[in-house]
């Protein structure tokens, strides 16, 4: 685990003595975006055109911010259209890796070992921290962007012509609705369980676990009364809340310590949570092998002896009683 300064790598864990104790993640820097006709988005500069062949993205499987885009990539059809590598789950001291043997695809752009290299690609004396997911323009050759929230919503759009998928997961008259929930899931339970997991003093983890599990209470009563977030129809704010609830009972009720309560424990997220990875495709892009692995393996500050453990044994295909 480490960072890149003026280009050089350090091997680093997160600091959290400027915040008592407290897990602040670093916001992502790379953020141009691919439009229809190539005009800039909402910010970055413009240049980047949806064309199919042209972009390539990088993702673990471990990782719930990659796995947004590569649901986005399925369900939106685009896995003909931009090709993918996957990296290693261990993100030991040169940070995510394409070591083949530990479970990478390769990098198959440019045979890099470390995603390191593709970041000072794009910027040699580049500062700051190697995330996936990474969206990268071959054209151009260099980061499209790194932040997936914004992926996602450019998978769910600008390629529509190309690959004739026209669903749309974040309807302009929903909008508001699906920000203000990404809000309330994205501060307290997808980056929530970060912030209880990585926590370095007793009072930071107390805080991160209880605004974590009021955030699931409140999105556990929101579910026994709609059938997704906002409402009759699955959006982007479904799929951002999936990949975290996934990884829940294998990883975060253990690993990061949020264990109030196991998420089988509640009757509609479990639910709710089967039905989505019963979604037509989904079940695809969920690797527990990597998920499980990443974790216990990679925060060796957190699990010295890297032991992964053996369970839970939970079917994600059983019935569910969302209809
Ligand atoms: N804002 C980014 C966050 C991505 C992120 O933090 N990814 C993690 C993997 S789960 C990572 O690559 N961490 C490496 C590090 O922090 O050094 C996004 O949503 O795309």
């Amino acid at each position: 685990m480490g960072l890149l300064v003026n280009g050089q790598w350090k091997d680093q864990w997160y600091d959290t003595k400027d915040s008592s104790g407290s897990f602040k993640r670093e916001a992502a820097q790379l953020r141009n975006w691919i439009t229809r006709d190539g005009s800039a988005g909402p910010s970055g500069r413009g240049g980047f055109k949806a064309e199919s062949g042209r972009y390539h993205l990088y993702v673990s499987l471990a990782c719930p911010w990659a796995h947004r885009t590569l649901i986005f990539r399925k369900l939106k059809k685009l896995e003909e259209h931009i090709s993918v590598s996957v990296v290693s789950p261990d993100m030991l001291e040169h940070g995510w890796s394409f070591n083949t043997d530990e479970g990478s695809s390769g990098d198959s752009l440019f045979g890099y070992q470390f995603l390191h290299q593709l970041y000072t690609r794009n910027k040699a004396d580049y500062t700051g921290r190697v995330t996936v997911p990474v969206l990268w323009d071959k054209l151009q050759n260099c980061i499209v962007s790194n932040e997936s929230s914004e992926i996602i919503r450019m998978f769910n759009q600008a390629f529509n012509e190309i690959s004739g998928d026209t669903q749309n997961f974040s309807p302009e008259e929903k909008q508001t609705e699906i920000d203000t929930i990404n809000e309330l899931v994205y501060e307290n339970i997808n980056n929530g369980v970060y912030r209880s997991g990585f926590a370095t003093t007793q009072e930071a983890y107390k805080e991160a676990y209880t605004n974590l599990f009021d955030a699931l209470d409140r999105v556990e009563n929101i579910l026994g009364q709609k059938r997704y977030l906002v409402g009759e129809k699955i959006t982007e704010a479904d799929w951002r809340l999936f990949t975290t609830l996934i990884r829940f009972d294998s990883v975060y009720h253990g690993h990061f310590k949020c264990n109030r309560q196991r998420l089988e424990d509640y009757p509609n997220l479990s639910n709710y949570v089967r039905e989505l990875y019963q979604w037509p495709g989904v079940a695809e892009t969920v690797n527990f092998h990597h998920i499980k692995r990443h974790y216990y393996f990679s925060h060796t500050m957190i699990n010295p002896t890297q032991i992964v453990p053996v369970g839970p044994d939970i079917d994600y295909t059983n019935p569910h009683n969302r209809g």
